[in-house]
């Protein structure tokens, strides 16, 4: 319950987030001033506040923020609370509002702190691309997904050749520069909607959402041309494997798509490396 709550509006839109911040903080103060003066409501004023930060962020956060200290304020004083100097109010205000900057300050570093770990957990370390875990929950999204749109999607599996004797002749960190312009040139030639991946050691995967097998050949050559100038221009000896297949109709499951697309990749291994196998599945279609 309370993560499908969370999944809403974490799509929402910040103004609807800040109407409904705006809303909650009435409902209390209404609450608050027919409750009468003896209830304490502090610590409800706080829940519109972490709401509207949380799914806001900060500035939608400060306004609910301001608009709660004045919403209780106001409830004090139409319950018609005495204060024995006037100024006490105002002073009430500023420290109930500093109150809440603390929490929402608290609240907006947590936040911060969270998706920095879940970017650091779906990315791969060395070329900041997509590490396999993340890229096998995008592509299990992309089944899903087809279920209600039915549009084609391309898996491309690439595997270097030859890259032991990089790492062997210019070292490990030679390898790693490898690596790290394999994954710049994979990335800057395809679409800011795919995905590319580094599965581990020296296999990329790029997920081509949207793509038959006409589409997703173009892209495919592509990367293959700019992957290979990329090497030569270095004069690193490496060339690539390449499986991919289109998906007309999606397998399973991700990872049963995924293997398919390493197993195509694999029969290039083994008739002598360095070429792309294209395949759509199924295979009729
Ligand atoms: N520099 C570097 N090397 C890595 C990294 N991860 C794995 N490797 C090395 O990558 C190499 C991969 O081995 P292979 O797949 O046999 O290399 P290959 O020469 O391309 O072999 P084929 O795929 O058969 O052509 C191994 O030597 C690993 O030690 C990394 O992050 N950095």
């Amino acid at each position: 319950m309370l993560k499908v709550f969370h999944k809403r509006l974490e799509s929402v839109a910040k103004p609807t987030v800040l109407a409904l911040g705006f809303g909650l903080v009435l409902v209390l103060g209404g609450v608050d001033y027919i409750s009468g003066t003896e209830l304490s409501f502090a610590v409800f004023y706080t829940a519109p506040i972490m709401l509207a930060g949380w799914y806001g962020g900060g500035r939608v956060g400060l306004t609910v923020a301001l608009v709660s200290a004045a919403v209780w304020v106001l409830c004090d004083l139409a319950e018609g609370n005495q204060y024995s100097h006037e100024l006490i109010p105002v002073w009430n205000t500023l420290a109930r509002l500093g109150f809440f900057l603390i929490i929402l300050r608290l609240l907006l570093t947590v936040r911060k702190t969270l998706e920095q770990e879940q970017s650091l957990a779906d990315t791969d370390a060395l070329t900041g691309l997509a590490n396999r875990r993340f890229f096998v929950e995008q592509v299990e999204r992309e089944r899903l997904r087809f279920e209600r749109q039915l549009e084609p999607f391309t898996i491309v599996y690439i595997d270097l050749d030859g890259f032991k004797y990089v790492n062997d002749h210019f070292g490990h960190d030679g390898g790693d520069e490898l690596l790290e312009t394999v994954a710049d040139s994979l990335q800057q030639h395809v679409r800011a909607s795919d995905l590319v991946a580094r599965l581990g050691g020296d296999e990329f995967a790029v997920l081509l959402p949207l793509s038959d097998k006409a589409a997703a050949g173009v892209v495919i050559d592509k990367l293959n041309r700019q992957g290979l100038a990329a090497m030569a221009a270095r004069g690193w000896p490496v060339t690539f494997s390449i499986g991919a297949v289109s998906f007309i109709r999606p397998m399973h499951s991700a990872r049963d798509m995924i293997k398919a697309v390493d197993d195509l990749m694999y029969q290039i291994k083994k008739s002598g490396k360095n070429n792309l196998m294209h395949r759509v599945w199924p295979p009729a279609a």
